[in-house]
């Protein structure tokens, strides 16, 4: 970086900006991506390392500045009270470790990971007031979502009442199946229709239907990971909160473990790097979250995402092996 005075500075910038939105407007408002993921972190990370030598460059409309999805103009907007946040990345396991050190270093010892698939859908939050679900909606921009609770209602695996009449919010994740991915293309491509590029696209753009009808048509899913506002359910870690969840009726993923410093989560990575492909859903990484709520609590979040948890990101999927032939499913 030593090499760029600010005049380049701020002219590539202006570049990175405007190719970054254009990403972005494709990606959250058509659900039809440009670029793979790679490339668009690539570029991102060089804008914010650009504005982090430089921040008085930094402007408001910057990529920077912005959390998660655009919405649509067609929804009525959620506020979400606790806003719904991003998470860090990290792409190596030197990154890995850094973190995990910053969390050792921050507590004074060294703590329990919940480690979990990273699902590659979009994410919602579900309300429920006395067991019943009552609003659910999109991250949007982390502030503002779009409320799609008829849509989410078409759902199977959402239930639309809990077996106890709680009142809280929960978020988690809504995927489309590869499987699912695969028949609906087939269908779309049958009636001359545009085909979605990958499972998360089609979920995002099934989710998103003015139509309640056409989601329901899509057989979409869910992997539900947090409760946020609860009453007091006395839950201590995040591997309790999953098992709640599952027991509320909840579709939890089956495969998180909890695991003591950083050689189980990195068994854990190797793991399902390897099976990746033969899974029946999209993942593109892994999370691993400080399992004890309290030390959650304590180190808090950034402006942006939580300091107790941190998502790993596998290299991009190779496209073909979206379509391979599912051998088994978890
Ligand atoms: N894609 C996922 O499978 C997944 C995503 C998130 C989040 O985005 C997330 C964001 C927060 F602010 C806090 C916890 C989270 O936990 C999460 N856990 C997961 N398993």
């Amino acid at each position: 970086m030593a090499d760029l005075d600010k005049s380049q500075a701020s002219e590539e910038l202006v570049g990175i900006r405007n190719t970054l939105n254009e990403y972005r407007e494709a990606y959250y408002t058509k659900d039809a991506p440009l670029v793979e993921d790679n490339v668009y972190d690539k570029l991102y990370n060089r804008l914010l390392e650009i504005e982090g030598k430089y921040p008085d460059l930094i402007t408001p409309d910057s990529p920077s500045q912005l959390v998660g999805d655009v919405t649509n103009d067609d929804f009525n907007k959620v506020t979400h009270d606790i806003p719904m946040l991003s998470m860090g990345d990290v792409f190596s396991e030197d990154e890995l470790s850094e973190f995990n050190d910053r969390i050792e270093k921050n507590v004074g010892h060294e703590v329990d990971y919940n480690v979990e698939l990273k699902i590659d859908g979009l994410a919602i939050s579900l309300v429920y007031e006395n067991g019943i679900l009552v609003q659910g909606s999109t991250r949007g921009n982390g502030t503002i979502g779009e409320n799609v609770t008829e849509n989410l209602k078409t759902i199977k695996s959402i239930p639309q009442k809990l077996s106890k009449p709680l009142s809280f919010e929960v978020r988690g994740e809504c995927f489309m199946s590869k499987k699912e991915f695969l028949n609906l293309n087939e269908r779309r491509e049958k009636e001359g229709l545009q085909v979605f590029a990958n499972p998360r696209n089609a979920a995002a753009g099934s989710l998103r239907q003015l139509d309640p009808k056409n989601t329901a048509d899509r057989k979409l899913d869910t992997f539900i990971y947090t409760i946020v506002t609860f009453d007091d359910l006395n839950i201590k870690t995040q591997s309790e909160a999953l098992k709640t969840l599952e027991e509320l009726g909840f579709h939890v993923n089956p495969t998180s473990e909890v695991t003591t410093g950083l050689q189980g989560v990195k068994d854990y990575i190797d793991k399902y790097d390897q099976i990746r492909d033969s899974l029946d859903y999209g993942i593109d990484g892994v999370v691993l979250k400080v399992n004890d709520l309290s030390i959650q609590r304590n180190l808090g979040n950034t402006v942006k995402v939580p300091r107790w948890e941190i998502a790993y990101k596998f290299p991009p999927e190779q496209a073909e092996s979206i379509v391979k032939e599912i051998t088994w499913t978890i």
